[in-house]
């Protein structure tokens, strides 16, 4: 019997998975991840019904993404799975312009994908790359792609477009946003606790090894930090954040850096590891003693409290503020110091609260509903292959554009 969803959903630091019945109400049968895999990478097994938890290391060496797919599809075996699983979603972080639906992942959509690779070059290639892991494991299975930048498709112009000449913004040389998965589960979530306005004007701040704020309006994306490539916005693990763009001119003019230099240096080099010199894992970097990791730490901080700013500014006011993804689920620190930079939008934050990992952290005179939620780009990619309608998209029929000048 084939009933069953695979969900995989590659980041930075990443390779999450989800098995859910192909229902309705999509009951999960099996999640887990593979993290920290440029560093010292763990296998972690949620324990679904009857089966126990796994939680090991697979080394002390980074690993590549077949390594880390062998460690699930071992994981899906085991649990005699395969045989189940007759789908598999696919999180595909950038969609340009024309992937804004649940697409089928033929050869043609495949092409097209590959030509976004240098947009988000942490994360395309190796997105493309478990889908042809995935077919190889299940040959008979539908690869479905669900796109990142999606869920920003509906922002008012003006927070797509740049200043620069029209011809650019007609090739397509404009703000798609990331993270879209992850922050079209939080609207869903937001939906069911307050009903169709969503928690009003909401900014979520989805906090990972890629970092990224969207805000909100009755759970719709009004405008994000991210722009056209996932460089941009908050300073994140690995990756600069914004930055003047005459930094990038001068480091090409008078630097003489290549094209491949810049792109290692600006996604690999900078953000949290660049500025500390230690490490880009949050985590680390709390724990350190170093001046050089607490400026890290204070930079991102000091980024994100001005980006809660500007966001809010675009919505007019902020009703609830939503913390999310491996940093903003585990870092009660993080928590406090931002809800402090949001004070003077009414932001009150009960310690306690923040401290025991409650769900509203908020206290009883805040303006603003503060809430942690955990991320789940999985859920969101299930929901949206359920209604799928056709298994022919209409990105492929159109015939995707490309990018060009
Ligand atoms: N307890 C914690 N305290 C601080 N940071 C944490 C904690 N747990 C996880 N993180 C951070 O979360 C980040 C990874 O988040 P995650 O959302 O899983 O990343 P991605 O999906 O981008 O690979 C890392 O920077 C990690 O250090
Ligand atoms: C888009 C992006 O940065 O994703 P992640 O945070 O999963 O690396
Ligand atoms: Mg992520």
């Amino acid at each position: 019997m084939t009933d069953a969803i695979l969900v995989l959903n590659g980041g930075s630091s990443s390779l999450k998975f989800a098995v859910f019945e192909r229902r309705d109400e999509l009951p999960l049968l099996l999640r887990g991840n593979v993290s920290s895999i440029g560093q010292q990478p763990r296998l972690r097994v949620d324990a679904a019904a009857g089966r126990s938890k796994i939680d090991k290391s697979l080394g002390e060496a980074p690993i590549d993404i077949s390594t880390a797919f062998a460690a699930v599809a071992s994981v899906l075996v085991d649990n005699d799975l395969p045989r189940r699983i007759d789908r598999v979603g696919h999180r595909i972080v950038h969609g340009g312009r024309d992937f804004t639906e649940a697409t089928l992942l033929d050869e043609r959509t495949i092409k097209a994908l590959r030509l976004l690779e240098p947009l988000a070059p942490i994360h395309q290639r190796i997105n493309l790359d478990i889908v042809a892991l995935a077919a190889e494991l299940l040959p008979r299975a539908l690869q479905i792609g669900c796109f990142d930048t999606a869920f920003h498709s509906t922002r008012p112009e003006l927070a797509k477009i740049y200043g620069l000449p029209r011809a650019l913004t007609d090739a397509g040389i404009v703000s798609y946003g990331f993270h879209g998965l992850s922050y079209s589960h939080i609207a869903a979530k937001l939906r069911d606790r307050y009903g169709a306005r969503a928690g009003g004007r909401a900014i979520v701040a989805h906090l990972g090894s890629g970092a990224s704020l969207c805000a909100m309006d009755a759970g719709r994306s009004i405008a994000t930090t991210m722009g056209f490539s996932t460089l941009d916005g908050l300073v994140m693990s690995t990756r600069c954040g914004a930055l003047d763009p005459g930094v990038i001119l001068h480091l090409l003019q008078e630097r003489r850096l290549s094209q491949d230099e810049l792109a290692t240096l600006l996604y690999e080099q900078s953000g949290l590891l660049g500025v500390s010199g230690i490490s880009g894992d949050m985590r680390t970097l709390i724990d350190s003693d170093d001046s050089a990791a607490a400026e890290a730490v204070d930079l991102f901080l000091y980024r994100i409290g001005r980006e809660i700013g500007s966001l809010a500014a675009a919505m007019g006011g902020l009703d609830t503020l939503v913390l999310t993804a491996g940093i903003g689920e585990n870092a009660p620190l993080v928590r406090e110091r931002i809800c402090l930079a949001a004070a003077w939008l009414g932001v009150g934050l009960d310690e306690k609260r923040n401290r025991e990992g409650e769900e509203v952290v908020s206290n009883a005179t805040s303006r603003v509903d503060v809430l942690v939620i955990p991320a789940d780009e999985e859920s969101a990619v299930a929901a949206e292959m359920l209604v799928l309608r056709s298994a022919e998209p209409t990105a492929a029929r159109k015939g995707p554009r490309q990018l060009s000048g």
